[in-house]
């Protein structure tokens, strides 16, 4: 495959606002990608590009060498996971669904089980409860699960659909220390059989497992590439609008806000 994502010249115009500006931008075969910008910069604008929920206005768009404007997008859309802390909002139809209905449900991209579920659909959970070292859970209601089991088992649910790409927007948000890291742990198997988009606020969330960093301010990107070029102090201020340093920890990058005058 030559692109798994590329923004030629796009732009995203809604109600006379351009909300994406001249977005270039490749994501080529065995690259994962971490997405940073300020609340409103237009992260969540770009994903919807990505899925085709939002058209662009101009330019030439392909998603796994799918040209925009040829292809099926809810066909496309089958290759692509999505897991949101948003997701939370659905969670009450999941509540006393058993932690593997739950993962077998996102095969037919709904939270409840409405199709015949295949010998092979059960080998691929226990499969996926193995790689996401979630065995333990097996049996037990969604319900009782701890937030950080949740969204383990929301990841493991993206996987159903085997999907080539997977965004994780803000997976970690509300998260305390301990179920961040455990989240941020399951990035190495992920990246093994799929390609991440994965949004956050938090640069520390950028593991060894994520190989480049998007900017994105004001509905620009201000820079793509590998994540030791990106990450620097010059262009995460630009990025964040305040002075920042970044430092790097156990293969991390870490901020520390400068002192405003
Ligand atoms: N459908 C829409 N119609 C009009 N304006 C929109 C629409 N979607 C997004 N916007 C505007 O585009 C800008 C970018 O929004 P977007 O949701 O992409 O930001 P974000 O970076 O994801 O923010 P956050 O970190 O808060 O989730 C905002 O000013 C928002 O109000």
């Amino acid at each position: 495959m030559e692109n798994i994502v590329y923004f030629n010249q796009i732009t995203w115009r809604r109600n006379n606002q351009e909300i994406l500006k001249d977005i270039n931008w490749q994501i080529k075969e065995g690259e994962q990608w971490a997405i940073l910008g300020l609340n409103g910069s237009g992260k969540t604008s770009l994903l919807n590009i990505i899925t085709g929920y939002n058209y662009p206005t101009s330019g030439k768009m392909t998603v796994l060498d799918q040209l925009f404007g040829r292809t099926d997008l809810s066909e496309l859309r089958k290759s692509i996971g999505y897991v949101s802390s948003a997701l939370d909002r659905f969670q009450d139809t999941i509540q006393l669904e058993s932690v593997e209905n739950v993962i077998v449900s996102g095969k037919f991209a709904s939270f409840g089980i409405y199709e015949e579920v295949s010998e092979a659909d059960w080998r691929l959970v226990d499969r996926i409860l193995f790689d996401l070292r979630l065995e333990y859970l097996k049996g037990k209601k969604y319900s009782v699960l701890s937030q950080g089991e949740r969204r383990r088992v929301l990841i493991g649910r993206a996987l159903m659909s085997r999907p080539e790409i997977l965004i994780l927007d803000e997976p970690c948000s509300g998260l305390d220390i301990l179920s961040r890291e455990e989240v941020l742990e399951l990035m190495d198997d992920l990246k093994e059989n799929t390609h991440l988009l994965y949004v956050t606020h938090h640069i520390e969330e950028i593991t060894e497992a994520i190989t480049h960093v998007a900017l994105v301010r004001d509905g620009e990107l201000v820079a793509t590439g590998e994540k030791r070029d990106v990450l620097t102090d010059a262009l995460l201020s630009e990025t964040f609008k305040i002075p920042v340093q970044v430092h790097w920890d156990g293969g991390r990058p870490w901020l520390t806000i400068e002192k405003r005058k």
